[in-house]
């Protein structure tokens, strides 16, 4: 049946609302926007703007998929991180914003050393839609990065991120199991591991559980797989001044920095993140 957006938005909140998702107003606003062409603007100044039956059927769908629990991003099938809008695919987490701590962390590096040498090569270990390297990328004009990843999945899609934000010439998708095909040497190593502990997953949050690929999140028994891998192969594929820098759990500041620690790397710089986590730690050799 058609309905007025006004109407339509009305009914998505009470819908969302009542089956307790948190972020129902704006969960409702998102998925009305996307599905039915509307902006927020023509919500205030056209609230009687008709929306015909397929579109008021595709929204009713998609929130049949919000209350079935399937995060709003992966419904959309876009995320917005660092300013930049990135397509999601099966294999590829979500991009939080806590993870911009980590670009914001490394930027100022990647710049100095753009404008010291004219470039900088960023290395991005497990690059999923290709959110960290790409929003460095965007950021500092003079650097060239490549995203590695285990899931052909998330290559093609970070390919595609690259070529539709007008990167892809400066972007360089490689599938790769962490170092395995990687030769020669980097400005910067950055990655944000999977890093739960394997006993953790199945108490995650449903949306995280059951949406984000496994493989994303997953970092072993301890949890701490990848970081092992990373502190023990990463010297060999630094540039002299180079830097690693890598995402942690909450809890995950001292392991970390101890395994690093032991393959002969100091801690540069620890960040938090806005919920005032630790969240970052960023490394250089002794
Ligand atoms: C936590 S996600 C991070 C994705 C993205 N960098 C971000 O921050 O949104 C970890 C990524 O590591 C990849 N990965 C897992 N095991 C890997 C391996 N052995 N070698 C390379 N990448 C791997 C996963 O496919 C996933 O894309």
């Amino acid at each position: 049946m058609a309905s007025t957006l006004a109407e339509l938005l009305r009914k998505a909140r009470g819908q969302l609302a009542e089956a307790g998702i948190v972020d129902a107003a704006l969960d409702a606003r998102l998925l009305v926007e996307h599905f039915s062409g509307t902006t927020r603007t023509q919500a205030i100044s056209q609230p009687d703007w008709m929306i015909d039956p397929a579109t008021v059927a595709a929204v009713e769908a998609a929130l049949a998929r919000r209350i079935a629990g399937e995060p709003v991003h992966r419904i959309l099938g876009f995320r917005e991180f660092y300013g930049l809008r990135l397509s999601l695919s099966t294999e590829t987490l979500e991009p939080r914003p806590d993870t911009e701590t980590l670009v914001e962390a490394v930027l100022p590096l990647v710049r100095r050393a753009a404008q010291g040498k004219g470039s900088c090569r960023i290395l991005d270990l497990g690059t999923g839609t290709g959110a960290i390297a790409l929003a460095l990328l965007s950021a500092a004009p003079q650097a060239e990065a490549t995203g590695v990843d285990i899931s052909a999945d998330a290559l093609a899609t970070a390919e595609r991120n690259g070529a539709d934000l007008g990167l892809g010439g400066r972007f360089r998708a490689l599938k790769s199991d962490w170092f395995e095909k990687i030769s020669g040497r980097y400005d910067a190593i950055v990655s944000n591991p999977p890093y739960i502990a394997g006993k953790e997953i199945a108490a995650l949050q449903k949306e995280v559980r059951d949406f984000d690929p496994r493989r994303a999140l997953d970092g072993g028994a301890d949890g701490l797989d990848a970081y092992r891998i990373i502190a023990a192969n990463a010297a060999a594929h630094l540039e002299k001044d180079g830097i690693v820098a890598v995402e942690i759990g909450s809890t995950q500041k001292e392991d970390v920095t101890a395994l690093f620690e032991r393959t002969g790397f100091i801690v540069l710089e620890a960040m938090r993140d806005l919920a005032g986590n630790d969240r970052v730690l960023v490394f250089s050799p002794v």
